[in-house]
């Protein structure tokens, strides 16, 4: 029920916010929230189809519908675009784009000009209407306005029918010297209002300026087969052409082939350029003469992009890359209360969503009491957040204190979850009480983590739900609950499946190594790393740590080199704690690994060092996962891309255009037979390819 209201919500907003932005062109809200609340109701859509609205903005594009015009039907779809936020979701979109093309592709790379977008129709050579995108199918016709733009040819230099594509724009220079005619906010909303004026001898008085970027010709016979060679005939016809453009494919050579064959001027690439090239394009974008807000990747093929077709709100063959913020403005909704698995209080910030770095922030920390009395911050702010490498947004400053009236906000005194009173220790604030439900979850969910004992179907949501009917109430219940009892219950998404999930997941857990088990136990300071380095300085079995502690042994830690004194004392400490006993020796009689097994670690460690990739499907390794696992114990490290740290390539078949960055950066491609002897070192025979040859791609 709550997600369908925020569904209602997220859709009323976004609409209300389109026809302010497109139609009044006023800002409500900044395009990072709006892009937040954007890909918020998307990913909810996504989860619950069942409550999307027919008229979600998700699919239809914003319509800049006036009734001052004309409405005229477009003859092409006048769409959207979708948005990445990242180059890796752009080299991404590239490898699915030749997957689903089924062949090598190339595209290009054009600025995002941030500006209107207007389709031009010629006939005969003639210009005989501007209309602006309405809202993808309808658009206004707003002709006479843009016969004042002189960079829009009238006559074409052949008389044929064509459709073409643009934005309409004003350059930054001019948007300072023109702003204050009609108090627009940008360059785009003084562009936007210029081409709706009702005289046009006002937008006359403007420098609007176009630059075109599709064409669509009516005679199929006659039109260009890619998307450089239109670019290059449009220009020919006598349109004005972005000339920022760059061509990518496996090979800066091939793309330097391709773009003097269309006699296209523009740079070459390999793929591997890509991430560099971006680079550069969001380091020069401030000294353009007008804005860009990201960067359009369009394949240059035109039969696939007619294989790969539309939605109803963008190509499904080109994407927007919107250049990211490191910072966001947003306003905090609420405060609430975290209490992690060591009682510790954390107080965090409920935002309006934002688009942020990448992703959608909702949350951010606001991590103590001191931290919120120096900036001051109460509920109803508006602040900036930030994320400054992979951690948790943060609140950074507040911008505009709220209206309402409320106060520098105070951490409750009790633990919001299980009222105990809290206690201070350090900076932070603790709950005393290690029954504290919350605790208990967070406790549980790390144990379960991938990180951890890695036991996929006990999430944290079936964890949370076998704790809420008493079922379990600490790690060790795992091993001793009976799951069948779920079924008596009948509670909802719990059935057979789900139960046989968890035992299977139990009993594989159980040959879990001793480096794991210790990590997941949630030990201050023993993490993966500090697991490993106890083990490798002697403490191979439980035992050994548990005796040294009681013994107050701070030696026998601080002797190994990466040990200190307090980080000894912590772990004494915490194997003198009561609880932590018994639940080891409950986990015990479980039968969970509490000693190194010298053997199965014994692997060469013959990957050390190197970063993997991989690529395509394999006949051996399937899910893929498994491959990638047999990397990493053997000391490999993997990535999800290639690039220029990437070592080796597992290449399966079907292997895009990863395979061709790999080759261009000189990576070592390993053919999954190749890869199968490195590590059995030829002892085994690999399953041989199946008879129908038939592919699962991913
Ligand atoms: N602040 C607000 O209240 C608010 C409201 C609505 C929309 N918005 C902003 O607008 C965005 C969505 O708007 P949209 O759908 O109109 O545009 P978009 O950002 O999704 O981009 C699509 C448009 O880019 C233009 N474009 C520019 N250069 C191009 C090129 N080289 N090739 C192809 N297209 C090019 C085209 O006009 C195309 O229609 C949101 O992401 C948000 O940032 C903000
Ligand atoms: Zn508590």
């Amino acid at each position: 029920m709550e997600i369908k209201k925020r569904i209602e919500e997220l859709t009323n907003d976004l609409l209300r916010y389109q026809e302010a932005y497109y139609v009044q062109g006023k800002s409500l809200i900044s395009d990072s929230e709006y892009d937040g609340l954007f890909d918020e109701l998307a990913r909810l859509e996504r989860e619950h189809p069942e409550y999307a609205s027919p008229n979600s903005p998700t699919v239809r594009v914003g319509s800049d519908l006036t009734s001052d015009f004309p409405e005229v039907k477009h003859t092409i779809p006048v769409l959207s675009l979708d948005k990445a936020y990242s180059v890796e979701e752009v080299l991404s979109f590239m490898t699915k784009c030749e997957e689903k093309g089924k062949e090598n592709l190339s595209f290009v790379e054009e600025e995002k000009i941030d500006g209107i977008s207007m389709v031009l129709y010629y006939e005969d050579g003639l210009l005989v209407r501007g209309v602006t995108r309405g809202n993808g199918s309808v658009g206004n016709d707003v002709t006479p306005n843009i016969k004042t733009i002189s960079q829009i040819p009238l006559r074409l230099k052949e008389n044929i029918d064509l459709v073409v594509r643009g934005e309409v724009y004003i350059a930054k220079e001019d948007f300072l010297k023109f702003k204050d005619l009609d108090g627009a906010a940008n360059p785009r909303n003084l562009a936007s209002g210029s081409v709706r004026r009702q005289k046009s001898s006002e937008t006359a008085a403007i420098p609007l300026q176009i630059f075109v970027y599709e064409g669509f010709w009516a005679d199929e016979t006659i039109a260009p087969k890619d998307h450089i060679s239109i670019l290059a005939k449009l220009k020919e016809l006598g349109f004005r052409i972005n000339p920022h453009i760059a061509l990518f494919s496996s090979s800066k050579q091939k793309s330097q082939n391709m773009l003097d064959s269309a006699k296209l001027e523009g740079k070459a690439y390999a793929f591997d350029d890509l991430e560099s090239y971006i680079k550069d394009v969001t380091a020069k974008r401030a000294s353009l003469e007008y804005e860009i807000d990201g960067m359009v990747t369009k394949i240059n093929e035109l039969n696939v992009r007619d294989e790969l077709g539309y939605t109803e709100h963008h190509p499904r063959w080109a994407i927007a890359y919107k250049f990211e913020s490191p910072q966001a403005e947003t306003v905090i909704e609420g405060i609430t209360m975290q209490v992690g698995r060591t009682g510790r209080i954390t107080p965090v910030a409920e935002l309006t969503p934002v688009a942020l770095g990448g992703s959608t922030v909702k949350r951010a920390t606001l991590h103590n009491q001191e931290y919120i009395n120096d900036l001051e911050i109460a509920i109803g702010d508006r602040v900036s957040v930030v994320k400054r490498g992979d951690v948790i947004p943060a609140v950074e400053e507040v911008l505009e204190k709220n209206d309402v009236g409320n106060t520098t906000f105070k951490i409750p005194l009790t633990c919001p979850c299980c009222n105990t009173p809290l206690v201070e220790r350090g900076a932070h604030l603790f709950c005393p009480n290690t029954d504290c439900p919350d605790q208990v979850l967070g406790r549980i969910t790390f144990f379960t983590s991938r990180d951890c004992m890695d036991m996929e179907s006990l999430g944290p949501k079936s964890v949370e739900i076998l704790i809420k009917h008493n079922f379990i109430k600490d790690i060790p219940d795992l091993y001793t609950f009976d799951f069948n009892k779920i079924l008596d219950e009948n509670i909802r998404g719990l059935g057979e499946k789900s139960v046989n999930q968890f035992k299977a997941a139990v009993e594989e857990s159980k040959k879990r190594p001793f480096r794991t088990v210790l990590t997941s136990l949630g030990i201050p300071e023993v993490g993966k790393k500090g697991a490993e380095v106890l083990i490798k300085g002697g403490f191979d079995n439980i035992d050994k740590l548990i005796e040294a502690s009681q013994k107050n042994d701070v030696d026998a830690f601080i002797k190994i080199p990466q040990v200190g004194i307090q980080t000894a004392n912590t772990i004494i400490n915490a194997f003198n704690d009561k609880v932590l006993l018994e639940r080891i020796e409950k986990l015990k009689s479980a039968g969970l690994q509490f000693e190194e097994n010298y053997e199965e670690n014994s692997l060469d460690q013959i990957f050390s060092g190197q970063v993997w990739c991989i690529t395509g499907s394999f006949v051996n390794y399937n899910p893929r996962g498994l491959a990638l696992a047999e990397i990493e114990k053997r000391g490999g490290r993997t990535t999800s891309s290639v690039t220029s740290k990437t070592t080796h390539l597992l290449l399966g078949k079907g292997g895009g255009s990863k395979r061709a960055n790999a080759e261009s950066l000189g990576v070592k491609i390993v053919t999954e037979e190749e890869f199968i002897s490195m590590i059995n070192k030829g002892k085994v025979i690999p399953k041989s390819e199946p008879e129908n040859g038939q592919l699962s791609l991913f």
